[in-house]
């Protein structure tokens, strides 16, 4: 393929030079589908092997196609763009740099791939620093062929021979249309984001930069980075990439792919708990509560508590003796055992089995159960048994069960009253229901219950907050299809951490001699013995308590959670404290990389959150007793300074809202200039909608990709019906969506409607704002229904 001088127009310095470079690009292709063919031709070739037969030839064979199956994928995403730089160097070597290495026959270099060390130098040469180069230039490509170049000269007194051409052309791209997903910037990193993406891989980077300089797109170019130069260490335990919500995984979804990761994990902070979905955003109030660290004890507190519907008493008879359990010893008991259960709370039942089994014996002797004299006569006993059984409504239980002890040394042992009683079913029953195996679901349903939250909330929430919690969770969580928010799941991950894992099934399977075995189930685990066992006709267990019994909590709930070995937060300025601990319990070995811009920060209370972020990213070993505490793992800042998103005429606005909300503030330079001023319009409250639909209808004429209509939080005016209502008829690529949900993403022309609504909508809503308001690429329009926002949006920045 070949580029051809605009037809009619003579060939230019410029046409030749990018005629030259599309021979070069033509040679890198014919070598790429010549590496495709052996690609396939392996993958044949492994298929081949497993026809001759032999067991290894069938492990040779899946070693084989694995790794051919991926080279024939990497070389798949190379394809478009496969080229875009070159380097000429003072020593008279040219490089090529690609998205791939790609080498001749011979193994000589015809492409390097761009996160290898010998492409640092296209990235971070500059006229001061050239390291070496004398001329950068970036091609840019249109499928196969060359369309435009840029040069930069970087060491005039080596240029000789060398043509330089461009006319800014990486500006101009940056106007380009944007097509609802974030795209690649291999071809045009600039230094300094380069120093994030190349930054060590130990310890924690810490990237801030205000709106627009690239975070996302750096960390994301990280993570191809670190998997390509740290494959096994990164690539086996995996890399996690967390967004703030779901439209912006999407976003940004395709950008790891097109650099040939597809290995990285993708997920929003609703996303995280495997099972369990966020599709809302709490009202401010509620949000800083649900993740305020305060929550921490609050839920310690609920899951020690009775859980609902667990009895009050526990009955068994020994010997022809009622032993009892009342409330107060109970609470006793589970008080303790809590102690000694955070974190394994679901699997403790053998331990709450023998405590409660104390407990029984000790409540028996206390009565006198026990035969002071081996071999003393048991009649009285015995009658009274009989008398007892009859006035309680036991005696229906087993009238010839094994606890009817045959002597009085039987009686008498301990051996003898724990064999007896834990092979009754009241007692089964009772270990079920008041140490039922819970589900991180059910624990924060039952908070809705007002007392039982309050109870809950000790010192650490004052009635009104618990109370006004409580009734968010009892809306929210009741029903069959309960609604989630984005704090609700971290809240979630805290109890399932509490809970600890669901019993998991005995190695050897139980038999009905096992001592918990009862009525077909393991009453420890929960685990069913045997699928064909029968329940004797006497049982009075119905198939349904059975099932009850061994029901296992891992449907719906986590069974195992996910390491990783790097994780990278994205609006990490946004995380609460509750959900700072849900991703430090995924990294507690990890390497991270934060991004993040303070100004930007819906949180309040900044100062908790870094201080449940520190927790994190130190891992939680420090906790454990009689250990010193790791080493706080090394910290490497950056700063990225220059806006690619915005132009210059949206940029003032921007900055305008900034120093509202954090005056003296330094907002990023923006480096593009369209003309283009942006429209602020005071229009009155009823006729906002109106105005929005028009200024859509405008913008529908002036971009050609997306326009984002971000209105403010959900309430009485701004719900899910109004976004419908604005939405209607509209073309695809106009999206309807609130300040929250606009986070991190991008938009040709943004309309902003009522900012002022969206400035009180928290104590943080100008920062909000700010978010809002520097979405857009080419045009942006704001609405407000109050005059003195015009002011302040046109005023003097
Ligand atoms: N070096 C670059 N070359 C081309 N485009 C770039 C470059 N750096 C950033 N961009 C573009 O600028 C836009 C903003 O980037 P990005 O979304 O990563 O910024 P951000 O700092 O994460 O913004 P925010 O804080 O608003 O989330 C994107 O369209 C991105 O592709």
């Amino acid at each position: 393929m070949s580029s051809s001088p605009v037809a009619g127009r003579p060939a230019t310095v410029k046409d030749s030079e990018i005629a030259a470079e599309q021979r070069r690009v033509d040679e890198a292709y014919a070598r790429l589908e010549e590496m495709r063919a052996e690609a396939q031709a392996m993958i044949k070739e492994g298929y081949r092997q497993a026809l001759a037969g032999t067991k290894g030839s069938l492990v040779d064979r899946d070693a084989m196609v694995h790794q051919a199956a991926l080279r024939a994928q990497a070389l798949d995403v190379a394809d478009d763009g496969l080229v875009f730089g070159r380097l000429d160097l003072a020593t008279g070597e040219t490089r090529y740099v690609g998205r791939i290495g790609v080498r001749t026959r011979e193994h000589e270099s015809m492409v390097i791939d761009w996160r290898a060390p010998a492409a640092e130098a296209f990235y971070r040469a500059t006229p001061e620093d050239p390291r070496g180069v004398v001329r950068r230039r970036v091609l840019h490509t249109r499928g196969h062929a060359v369309v435009d170049l840029e040069d930069d000269l970087l060491d005039p007194s080596a240029a000789d021979s060398l043509t330089i051409v461009g006319d800014g052309a990486f500006i101009a791209s940056l106007a380009r249309t944007r097509e609802g997903a974030m795209r690649d910037i291999v071809a045009t990193i600039q230094r300094e984001q380069d120093e994030v993406i190349r930054a060590p891989a130990d310890g924690t980077v810490l990237v801030r930069g205000a709106p627009g300089t690239g975070k996302t797109a750096v960390a994301l170019h990280r993570v191809a980075y670190l998997l390509f130069r740290h494959r096994r260490r990164f690539g086996s335990r995996g890399v996690l990439v967390v967004g703030p919500n779901r439209r912006f995984t999407a976003y940004i979804e395709r950008v790891l792919p097109s650099l040939g990761e597809g290995s990285a994990a993708l997920r929003s902070l609703g996303d995280l708990v495997d099972g369990v979905s966020a599709t809302v955003h709490d009202p401010p109030d509620l949000a800083r509560l649900k993740g305020s660290g305060a929550m921490v004890a609050v839920l310690r507190r609920a899951i020690a508590d009775q859980p609902p519907g667990a009895p009050d008493e526990l009955r068994v008879v020994h010997a022809g003796v009622v032993v009892r359990l009342g409330r107060p010893q109970l609470d006793k008991i589970r008080a303790a055992l809590h102690r000694r259960s955070v974190g394994s709370v679901n699997t403790a039942r053998r331990r709450v089995a023998d405590a409660l089994l104390d407990a029984l014996w000790e409540r028996y002797v206390d009565t006198g159960g026990t035969e002071p004299e081996p071999g003393a006569p048991v009649q009285g006993e015995l009658a009274l048994w009989e008398g007892l059984l009859a006035d309680s409504g036991l005696a229906a239980l087993d009238p010839d069960g094994p606890e009817r002890p045959s002597s009085a040394a039987d009686r008498s042992s301990r051996e003898s009253f724990v064999k007896n009683v834990r092979g009754q079913r009241a007692f089964a029953d009772f270990l079920t229901a008041w140490w039922p195996i819970r589900r991180p679901l059910d624990v924060l349903h039952s908070l809705g219950e007002r007392a039982r939250l309050r109870r809950a909330a000790g010192r650490d929430l004052d009635r009104p907050h618990a109370d006004l919690l409580a009734g968010a969770w009892a809306e929210t969580l009741s029903g069959p299809s309960p609604t989630l928010s984005y704090q609700d799941v971290a809240l979630l991950d805290e109890i399932d951490a509490l809970l600890g894992p669901p019993p998991r099934p005995s190695r050897k399977a139980p038999t009905e001699e096992d001592p918990y075995v009862v009525d077909g189930v393991n009453i420890l685990t929960g685990e069913a013995v045997a699928d064909d066992w029968e329940p004797e006709m006497r049982e009075l267990t119905s198939a349904v308590e059975r099932l009850e019994r061994a029901r296992r909590v891992d449907d719906e709930v986590t069974d195992t959670r996910p390491e990783y070995a790097h994780i990278v937060v994205d609006e990490a300025q946004d995380l609460s404290p509750m959900q700072w601990r849900m991703l430090g319990r995924r990294g507690r070995q990890a390497t991270w990389t934060i991004v993040e811009d303070p100004a930007q920060s819906a949180w309040e209370d900044l100062d908790e959150a870094r201080r449940a972020m520190d927790a994190a990213l130190g891992g939680s070993a420090s906790k454990r007793r009689g250990r010193k505490p790791p080493p706080r793992r090394a910290r490497h800042e950056y700063e990225l300074t220059t806006n690619y998103r915005n132009t210059t005429e949206i940029a003032a606005v921007s900055a305008r809202v900034l120093e509202l909300a954090l005056p003296g503030a330094r907002p990023a330079r923006a480096v593009r200039s369209s003309g283009e001023e942006p429209v602020i319009r005071v229009v009155p409250p009823d006729a906002l909608r109106a105005a929005a639909r028009e200024a859509v209808e405008t913008l529908l004429t002036q971009v050609e990709g997306t326009i984002g209509v971000i209105v403010p939080q959900p309430d009485g005016d701004w719900d899910e019906q109004e976004h419908k209502a604005l939405a209607e008829g509209f073309p695809e690529r106009v999206q309807v969506l609130d300040v929250l949900d606009a986070k991190g993403l991008e938009f040709d022309a943004a309309v902003i409607c009522a900012p002022e609504v969206v400035a009180t909508q928290s104590p943080r809503g100008l920062r909000v704002l700010y978010v809002a308001v520097s979405r857009a690429t080419q045009r942006l329009t704001v609405l407000t229904a109050d005059p003195t926002w015009e002011l302040v949006l046109t005023g003097p920045a």
